[in-house]
């Protein structure tokens, strides 16, 4: 874990001494858009040309920001114009890695490879688009092919390139985002941010008791409200899967596997709430969605890569969970 600064890789775990123990995430850097026609984003960002194949997707499967933007890739069948590279599992003091994996039987053991500028280090690749680059080295990063730079290293605003931008080169017509809920989904995520998809990652990172019993109390309150909603409409925002759904449910489908007992978010557990299980559930069986979880690079990512919370980096066995049961949702 650590940070490019200047260009130069240095290897450092997150700072919580002038923030009172509090973990607290950085804005990403790279903010422009991809758009149908190569015009602005939505505020004025530089825009780039969406084009069938032009696109490479840099992710880690672990990741909750990264698994957004490989939802909406399967979903809106991107996945003949948008390439993808998958980062190891471990995240150590090199960060991000394209290491060789130890061969193993496990299916789930991807291959591993920079498959467009061949880098050993995902920080090389950041570097590679700014040689001066300061700043944290996350995922998922949206790299452009034709002109060799990083477009966009903020998940949020690459799943709203994914509904949109290609749409007319022949992605398909599933709208997450459509006008008319655009204020509902935009407030949804202001609360399920900070609270749960943030929330997890503020209990499991604080190094002081206070910091993290206030981010535990936040996470369950928001759980208990989600669960509430969710006995009365099907999805977060109406009756439609929007975008607000996708952003939690990363979330959730790595709530009981690793949040629990690694990040110490054990009020509940995701299984304890019939309403968020069987939601839960309901979305891991739209097609194609299934194909995106990877629970052994997400257990293994946790539990190995974080030695300050987790110094035997043993990861445990279970629990047993089987998301393609029946949801019940929508009788
Ligand atoms: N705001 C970013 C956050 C991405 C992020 O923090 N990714 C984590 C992995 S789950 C990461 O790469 N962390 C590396 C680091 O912080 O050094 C997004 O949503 O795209």
């Amino acid at each position: 874990m650590g940070l490019l600064v200047d260009g130069k890789w240095q290897d450092q775990w997150y700072d919580t001494k002038s923030t009172g123990g509090k973990f607290v995430r950085k804005e990403s850097a790279f903010r422009n858009w991809v758009t149908a026609d190569g015009g602005t984003g939505p505020n004025g960002e530089k825009g780039f040309k969406a084009e069938k194949g032009r696109y490479h997707l840099y992710v880690s499967l672990a990741c909750p920001w990264a698994h957004r933007t490989l939802i909406f890739r399967k979903l809106k069948g991107l996945e003949s114009m948008i390439s993808v590279s998958v980062v190891h599992y471990l995240m150590k003091e090199n960060g991000w890695t394209f290491a060789e994996q130890e061969n193993n039987d496990n299916p789930d053991w991807v291959d591993i490879k920079d498959h467009i500028n061949d880098k050993e280090f995902l920080h090389q690749v950041y570097t590679q688009a700014d040689p001066n680059y300061s700043g944290r080295v996350t995922v998922p990063v949206l790299w452009d092919k034709e002109t060799n730079t990083i477009v966009s290293n903020e998940s949020s605003e690459i799943i709203r390139m994914f509904n949109r931008a290609f749409d007319s080169l022949g992605a398909k017509p599933w709208d997450f985002y459509p006008e008319k809920l655009q204020d509902e989904i935009d407030a949804m995520n202001d609360f399920v941010y900070p609270n749960i998809n943030n929330g997890v990652y503020r209990a499991g990172f604080a190094t002081s008791q206070s910091a993290y019993e206030e981010a535990v109390s936040e996470l369950f309150s928001a759980l208990d409200s989600i669960e509430n909603r969710l006995g009365k409409q099907r999805y977060l925002v109406s009756d439609l899967i929007t975008e607000a759904d996708w952003r939690l449910f990363t979330t959730l489908i790595r709530f009981d596997a690793v949040y629990v007992g690694h990040f110490k978010c054990n009020l509940r557990r995701i299984a304890d709430y019939p309403n968020i299980s069987g939601y839960l559930r309901e979305l891991y069986q739209v097609k194609g969605v299934a194909e995106t979880v990877n629970m052994t690079h997400i257990k293994h990512h946790y539990y190995e890569s974080h030695d300050m919370i987790n110094p035997t980096g043993v990861v445990p066995k279970g629990p047993i969970l089987d998301f393609s049961e029946p949801h019940y949702r929508g009788h």
